[in-house]
C-alpha cells in the first residue's frame, strides 16, 4: 500500500505539487489522469524517488519513505516504468533487465521465471541489444525491469504512449493479472482514456498540481470521468 499525504513538489522557486494526497492499496489500480502539464510525471518521479518533494509524507505499507533517494525507494518495493521507457539502448535485454538487480539482496538477483512467461518477446530477443527493440517492446522491457525488483508498488508513467494497439491491449492484460494476484499497488499515469478507463480501479483527476477529484470506478460513469477531465 502507499500512502501520500499533503505532498509538495518544486522545481527551484516553481511549485508544481501542491498538498497532493493519494492512497494506492494492493490488488488494485490506481490511475492518475489530466490534461498535458498538470504534474502526474513530477509525482510519479517524487514517489520513485528521482526528484525530492519539498513537504509532506510518502509511505510504503507503512514505512515513511525520505525524499529524492531512489535507491531507498527501489529497496523499499518502489518500481518505476519511466515515460519514454528509458532502455539502454547498448545493453541486451538481459542487460537491461540485470540493472534492476543493483536494488536487491544477492540471494535474490535472477530473473523471476515469470518475467518471459508474461513478455515471451524479450525470451526470444534476450541477446538483442534494446535500441535495436521496437517501442512496443522496449514498453514491455521497461515494465519487465521494473518487475525484476520485486516491487511492491509499480508505477506506470503513460504506458501506451506511441505503442501500437495490439500491445497496447496486451499491456492492458499483463497489468490487470499482475493486480489480480492481489500483493501489487499499481499507480498509472494515463492520458489514454479508454486505457484508462478500461482497466483501473480509482481514479484521481489533477488540474494544475492539485487532485480535484477522486472517485472509484464503480461510482464513475465514463461520462463522469470525461467530464471531470475537460474541467
Ligand atoms: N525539470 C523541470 N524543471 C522545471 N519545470 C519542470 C521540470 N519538469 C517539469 N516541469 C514543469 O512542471 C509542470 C508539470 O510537468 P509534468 O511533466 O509533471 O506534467 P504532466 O502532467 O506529466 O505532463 P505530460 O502529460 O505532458 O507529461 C509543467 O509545467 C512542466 O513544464
Amino acid at each position: 500500500m502507499l500512502d501520500i499525504n499533503t505532498l509538495n513538489l518544486k522545481y527551484g522557486q516553481s511549485q508544481i505539487l501542491h498538498d497532493v494526497s493519494l492512497s494506492a492499496p494492493a490488488g488494485q489500480i490506481t490511475c492518475v489522469t489530466g490534461t498535458n502539464g498538470v504534474g502526474k510525471t513530477s509525482l510519479l518521479k517524487a514517489i520513485a524517488g528521482r526528484h525530492p518533494f519539498s513537504a509532506g509524507t510518502l509511505s510504503v505499507d507503512g514505512k515513511d519513505l525520505p525524499p529524492g533517494k531512489p535507491a531507498i525507494m527501489a529497496q523499499s518495493g518502489i518500481g518505476y516504468v519511466p515515460q519514454g521507457r528509458e532502455v539502454f539502448p547498448l545493453m541486451s535485454v538481459e542487460e537491461n533487465l540485470q540493472t534492476g538487480f543493483a536494488c536487491l539482496p544477492k540471494s535474490d538477483r535472477r530473473i523471476p521465471d515469470d518475467i518471459y512467461d508474461l513478455f515471451p518477446v524479450l525470451a526470444d530477443m534476450k541477446a538483442r541489444r534494446g535500441g535495436d527493440l521496437s517501442g512496443g517492446q522496449q514498453q514491455q522491457l521497461s515494465i519487465a525491469r521494473a518487475l525484476v525488483t520485486r516491487p511492491s508498488v509499480l508505477l506506470l508513467d503513460e504506458p501506451t504512449e506511441g505503442i501500437q494497439p495490439n500491445i497496447i491491449q496486451m499491456i492492458g492484460r499483463t497489468i490487470q493479472l499482475l493486480r489480480d494476484r492481489g500483493d501489487m499497488a499499481i499507480v498509472l499515469v494515463e492520458q489514454n482514456f479508454e486505457f484508462a478507463y478500461g482497466n483501473a480501479d480509482h481514479f484521481h483527476v489533477m488540474q494544475r498540481g492539485r487532485i480535484t477529484e477522486a472517485f472509484s470506478k464503480q461510482d464513475a460513469t465514463k461520462d463522469r470521468l470525461l467530464a471531470s477531465l475537460a474541467l
